[in-house]
């Protein structure tokens, strides 16, 4: 054989269809001994090869209580998921493709995490988003209802005040809702504030705890700054700074972005942080607490965002929301005021 023909062959060989039909006497991947058997859940990312999805896959793959990473996307997921997969870690990584493979994506699915949909401009708020996100949320949603109807569902794609009610309705009409399954992603807020008041304290930010209730959008975030831990005080004029910076975090990483889109990397952290608790929770860890936007009773909103205990069916304990400043009850009257209103705007989407 002529050295091209060779190089010729040895090219097909390594295209993956190629391989297959050219020459059955080689190794293929389907006969490899391993299968990826270890114990662990399965991970499902929807919007995976997103600027939030990439980070998430890197680091759920990372991830040791994931045995199985199955990313799907309506784009570029097959080359994601090349890249992810030869990472030296546990997981077993599956890549999948637009609508007619969602099954395959969800079918035997523990925990769903949705960031698929269309990130802010500057100058846009979240609810600007609706129009495009409300309907991928529905079309996925109804997929798990389908195809997975016991996972845990994290969902992250904004607006959150909206699209978590979104799902709650799909979920109603296909008779498959568990409130406890069903978290809205507020971890980003929860986050930012760790840091930013460990940076006014002085402290190390893995040393604080501040819980962020209410919602996921503008002045329906609201710092509990009265009950930071360590116990520490605060002037009004740090409240001030340090309620206003939390709840403008997203719109500042959006400026800052200038175009290019909204914070990927902080909450592809966020996310992991926050589906790692929900992992722990479904394996029967004790204690595991976060704070996350939920069906709730504990305002007269059906939906709101307190610390939860997570648990092996989801979010088995919701919190109260503790002694309130007056600084926060003026808030919570305004977050509730806004809140409102992008809830129904999410109900109504599905029942109208
Ligand atoms: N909850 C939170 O704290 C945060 C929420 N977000 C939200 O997360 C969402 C995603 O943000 P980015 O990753 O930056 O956006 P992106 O545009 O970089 O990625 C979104 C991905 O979703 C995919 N997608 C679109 N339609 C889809 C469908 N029907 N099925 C599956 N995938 C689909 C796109 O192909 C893309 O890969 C946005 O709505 C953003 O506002 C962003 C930051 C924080
Ligand atoms: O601000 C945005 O549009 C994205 C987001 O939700 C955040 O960073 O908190």
């Amino acid at each position: 054989m002529e050295a091209n023909q060779r190089i010729a062959r040895i090219s097909a060989h390594l295209h993956p269809q190629n391989f297959q039909e050219e020459d059955r006497s080689l190794l293929r991947r389907d006969d490899c001994r391993a299968k990826g058997g270890t114990p662990g859940f399965k991970v499902a990312i929807l919007g995976a090869a997103g600027g939030i999805g990439q980070p998430l896959a890197l680091l759920m793959k990372m991830n040791p209580l994931v045995s199985a990473l199955h990313l799907y996307d309506v784009v570029n997921s097959p080359g994601v998921t090349a890249d992810i997969s030869h990472m030296d870690t546990a997981a077993v990584v599956h890549g999948f493709l637009g609508q007619s493979q969602l099954e395959s994506a969800l079918t035997g699915m523990d925990l769903v995490i949705i960031p698929a949909g269309v990130p802010r401009k500057p100058g846009m708020t979240r609810d600007d988003l609706f129009k495009i996100n409300a309907g991928i949320v529905k079309t996925l949603c109804e997929g798990i209802a389908k195809f997975c109807p016991n996972a845990i569902v994290n969902l992250i794609s904004n607006p959150v005040n909206s699209t978590v009610p979104i799902a709650a309705e799909v979920f109603k009409k296909a008779g498959t809702y568990d409130p406890k399954r069903l978290l809205g992603v507020t971890m980003l807020d929860v986050v930012r504030a760790n840091t930013f008041v460990a940076e006014v304290l002085g402290i190390d930010p893995r040393d604080v705890d501040v819980p962020v209730v209410g919602g996921h959008a503008g002045v329906t975030i609201l710092p509990l700054l009265s009950q930071v831990k360590p116990p520490s005080s605060f002037s009004r004029e740090e409240i001030d700074y340090l309620t206003n910076r939390i709840q403008d975090g997203g719109t500042e990483v959006v400026q800052a972005k200038a175009g290019t889109g909204s914070a990927t990397l902080s909450m592809a952290y966020a996310a992991v942080k926050f589906a790692d608790a929900c992992l722990r929770g479904l394996r029967g860890d004790a204690g595991v607490v976060e704070c996350a936007f939920v069906a709730s009773q504990v305002t007269e909103l059906p939906f709101f965002a307190t610390k939860v205990r997570l648990g092996r069916t989801g979010a088995e304990e919701i919190y109260q929301l503790g002694p309130l400043n007056e600084y926060e009850r003026s808030g919570l009257e305004k977050a509730k005021k806004e809140l409102a209103e992008s809830i129904q705007k999410g109900i109504s989407f599905i029942r109208k």
